[in-house]
């Protein structure tokens, strides 16, 4: 696992937090650019947090997603799962990259449920950012991120 924070903090007005960052590529940057770009469309009128994602599937194709709330609060959807459903949706079968950003203080940390549904489409080389708007990144595979996860 590898996390930088990225000691010039850029102004959100910019086009983009990550440039420049040493740990991911120009193309993951641009996948975290489209994160934030989903986190824009959030319906999060419950938290008034939002968050976006963005997934790479192994075909290359895109998908993003952003947190999706009700007033029955449990039955709200996170962003990464949105993204994923809308992956799956269109045939995706194995996540390469996912790429997921919130303004939080350190890299966003995807709840538990996300992380055992980002284990059953994502295998050892599948590449997970987790970022916020600052620009502090964290890259890690899903062993990292759900050790010990539920399979059978
Ligand atoms: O990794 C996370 C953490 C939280 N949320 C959403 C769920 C809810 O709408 C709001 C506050 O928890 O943020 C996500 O989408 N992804
Ligand atoms: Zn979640």
């Amino acid at each position: 696992m590898k996390i930088i924070n990225l000691p010039i903090k850029k102004s959100l007005i910019e086009k983009s937090p990550f440039d420049p960052c040493p740990i991911i590529s120009s193309h993951e940057k641009s996948l975290l650019d489209k994160a934030l770009a989903a986190s824009k469309k959030a319906y999060c009128p419950y938290s008034h947090f939002s968050v976006g994602a963005c997934v790479e599937t192994e075909t290359g194709d895109i998908f993003e997603g952003c947190n999706v709330e009700n007033a029955s609060y449990g039955l709200s959807n996170c962003a990464e799962r949105t993204a994923i459903f809308s992956a799956v949706s269109h045939g995706m079968k194995k996540i390469k990259t996912i790429a997921v950003i919130a303004d939080t203080k350190g890299p966003v940390s995807p709840c538990g449920a996300c992380r055992q549904v980002i284990s059953e489409f994502a295998d050892e080389s599948t590449t997970i950012i987790l970022a916020n708007t600052r620009g502090d990144v964290a890259v890690m595979s899903v062993k990292d991120l759900l050790p010990y996860g539920f399979s059978f």
